[in-house]
């Protein structure tokens, strides 16, 4: 067996890291055969919980679970991670978008980024899921500078699997009985926000076997144009005015699904959604963290070029950058003060 690899979580007594650390340690994203050390990382006043997460960490009895270091101290939870999964931050209440988190959380992501800096691997690969999660994924970059920018990414892959539910929901109305996998090529363009475009135009459906379009198969463009981009767009705001609480099973499935990806790859002819460090695509500006889609192979990410994108679809995604853009400005002058 390989040497553990060293995947750091941060927010770990929370309720996503509840959800996440056992498929992490069970090997449901790195693999069977690949034995995981968990750096487990919360603030000092949640010490106790966090000595609870990890005594049933141990009574899971996971074979490749070889390490558990359960730490608020940055030394030592950033120490030589090969990954590294920004959870810990402040979630949102009703009523809030997530943009309001950015004066909050924000100044962790610079403190984390420099940990990171200072003390990662360089080859450390980061997902970055606490909100805001792109610009707080753009601070944690920025003071990160010995670490190649295209090792930083956020979380956009919920987004991505509401889509793909949403689309096997609608079919399901006229008797099409498809699973969410079924779904694939949905992309989630910009901010994981309100403003966000999921963008069906490219999407399949696999029916039987048989390739088909998204808009032919769901045969209801008033309703892929209208309804399915609101609810995807405003699903984190409906599960916190359901549950009191955000989105934390559901994200935690994701994080898995972008940190598996990401180390495995995409299947031929599919693409995934990410907020990664913007090279200019799509007429968006370099160095924001913008959620594209993805082909990924050997590890490594790279933006799906060419699509043919209508100008209603350029309108959404320069409002979205937009906002991007506005997000960037006021976090780099909350770090600066
Ligand atoms: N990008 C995405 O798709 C999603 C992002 N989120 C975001 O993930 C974040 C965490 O959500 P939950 O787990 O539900 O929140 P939670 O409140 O249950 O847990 C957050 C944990 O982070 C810890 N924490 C706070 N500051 C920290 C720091 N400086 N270092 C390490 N740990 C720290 C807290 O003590 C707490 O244990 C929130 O910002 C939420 O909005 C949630 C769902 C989806
Ligand atoms: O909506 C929130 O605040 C939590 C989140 O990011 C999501 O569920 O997508």
């Amino acid at each position: 067996m390989s040497e553990p690899l060293r995947v750091l979580i941060t927010g770990a007594a929370g309720q996503i890291a509840y959800s996440l650390l056992y498929s992490i340690a069970k090997g449901d994203v790195f693999g069977a055969n690949q034995p995981i050390a968990l750096h487990l990382l919360d603030i000092e006043v949640m010490n106790n919980v966090l000595n609870g997460v990890v005594m049933e960490l141990q009574d899971c009895a996971l074979p490749l679970l070889k390490e558990v270091i359960a730490t608020h101290e940055y030394p030592k939870a950033f120490k030589d991670v090969d990954v590294a999964i920004l959870v810990g931050a402040m979630p949102r209440r009703e009523g809030m978008e997530r943009k309001d988190l950015l004066k909050a959380n924000v100044k962790i992501f610079k403190g984390q980024g420099e940990a990171l800096n200072q003390y990662a691997k360089k080859t450390a690969k980061i997902l970055v899921v606490g909100n805001p999660a792109n610009t707080n994924c753009f601070i944690c970059r920025k003071y990160a500078p010995s670490i190649p920018s295209e090792n930083f990414t956020c979380l956009t892959r919920l987004d991505q699997n509401r889509a793909q539910g949403q689309i096997a929901q609608k079919l399901k109305e006229s008797n099409v009985l498809v699973s969410s996998l079924d779904v694939s090529n949905v992309t989630i363009w910009g901010n994981h926000s309100s403003t966000q475009y999921p963008d069906v135009n490219h999407a399949v459906v696999n029916i039987q076997g048989k390739a088909v379009p998204a808009r032919e198969a769901v045969k209801d463009d008033n309703y892929l144009d209208g309804a399915f981009i609101e609810t995807v767009q405003k699903r984190g705001a409906a599960v916190i005015a359901a549950r009191k609480l955000s989105s934390a099973m559901s994200a935690a499935k994701a994080i898995c699904d972008h940190m598996r990806d990401w180390w495995t790859g995409t299947a031929a002819g599919q693409w995934v959604s990410m907020g990664v460090v913007s090279d200019g695509s799509y007429a968006t500006e370099t160095g924001l963290v913008f959620s594209f889609p993805v082909n990924i192979s050997g590890g490594a990410w790279s933006i799906v070029q060419g699509l043919s994108i209508s100008d209603k679809a350029k309108e959404r995604i320069g409002i979205t950058l937009n906002e991007l853009v506005e997000e960037k400005n006021d976090a780099v002058a909350v770090c600066s003060d």
